[in-house]
């Protein structure tokens, strides 16, 4: 296989880099001052591209690239790629779920934690040597609070399951009420967020949940609400969630994703109940070993005429 081109979008995984560099022929996108340059030399010897949840597959790159045969996404999340183009084209897409949906789901609940018990205030009191001075506020309990998720996937099952460790009544929003689970289920994300505490959001981005937590949701989770979003920036009306934490209609939130990574609005970073991270949330070694071996798995599958392993398209 050693001669099949196969195009890197950004740097993902050292391993799976070293991986592909000596399985394939690996371009790297990143080498090439400007995408056109890439596609002028190269477009009809790249039949792989592997992507992640910052540079995908879209439409100008499925244009420019007419022997892609397969995109091999190094994430779970499939917004990054034109999947309608990749269906019109016969090109296969595959991603990794299951491999990280602990990560992800464990995320939560620390996000959680970390937000309601201002884990990472505290820890910066104790650092300052504010301690020295008194004792650290007093927060407020997780155990018992009422936890809605919207998208009762994968993810969102693994979140619900961990939160009822906590004695968490649990409730939810997706498309369609899910059979076989006794968590309460509401049609709307506006009567979900008027009767819970905590906010997850777990769902896929699509058109249709794009900013699907805006000003009527979060103003029906009202001021000791806390949003927790371990989806996709994009999930959010970043400007209203900002507005709603500066005037007190939201209790906190905790944000592994942003609308514009790796930037954060300027207010957030200033506000001690919220708790940020860097879209961390498949992030341990572990984890990122086996979206790997996925990536991989899956393109060799693909070139040695087989089933692939996780496919979308
Ligand atoms: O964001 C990460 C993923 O989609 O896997």
């Amino acid at each position: 296989m050693e001669s099949i081109g196969v195009l890197l979008t950004c740097p993902m995984n050292p391993y799976l880099e070293q991986e592909l560099d000596k399985r394939f022929k690996l371009f790297r996108f990143w080498d090439f001052p400007s995408a056109n340059d890439l596609f002028r030399e190269h477009s009809n010897s790249i039949r792989a591209v592997v992507g992640n949840s910052f540079i995908g597959a879209d439409a100008q790159m499925i244009e420019a690239l007419p022997k892609m045969e397969i995109v091999s996404s190094f994430s779970v999340g499939l917004d990054k790629i034109d999947l309608v183009r990749c269906k019109e084209k016969g090109i296969r897409v595959t991603n990794t779920p299951d491999v990280l949906t602990e990560d992800v789901a464990d995320l939560a609940l620390a996000l959680i934690l970390a937000t309601l018990r201002r884990i990472c205030e505290s820890d910066r009191y104790v650092r300052s040597g504010s301690w020295k001075k008194g004792d650290f506020k007093l927060t407020t309990k997780f155990t018992g609070k009422s936890v809605g998720i919207i998208g009762l996937g994968r993810i969102g099952s693994a979140i619900a399951k961990r939160a009822e460790g906590f004695s968490c009544p649990i409730s939810y929003h997706s498309r369609t009420e899910k059979p076989g689970t006794n968590y309460k289920y509401y049609p709307s994300v506006v009567e979900l967020a008027s009767n819970c505490q905590i906010l997850v959001v777990a769902c896929a981005l699509t058109p249709e949940t794009r900013h699907i937590i805006n000003r009527e949701v979060i103003n029906a989770l009202g001021p000791k609400g806390v949003v927790i979003n371990i989806g996709r920036g994009l999930h959010v009306d970043e400007p209203e969630l900002v507005s709603a934490l500066v005037e007190g209609r939201l209790g906190g939130a905790g944000l592994d994703v942003f609308e514009n990574e790796p930037n954060v609005p300027e207010e957030l970073l200033a506000m001690d109940n919220v708790v940020l991270l860097p879209h961390v949330g498949s992030g341990t070694v572990e984890t990122r070993k086996d979206m790997a071996d996925l990536v991989l798995g899956n393109l060799e599958a693909h070139f040695l005429n087989k089933p692939l392993l996780t496919p979308v398209v």
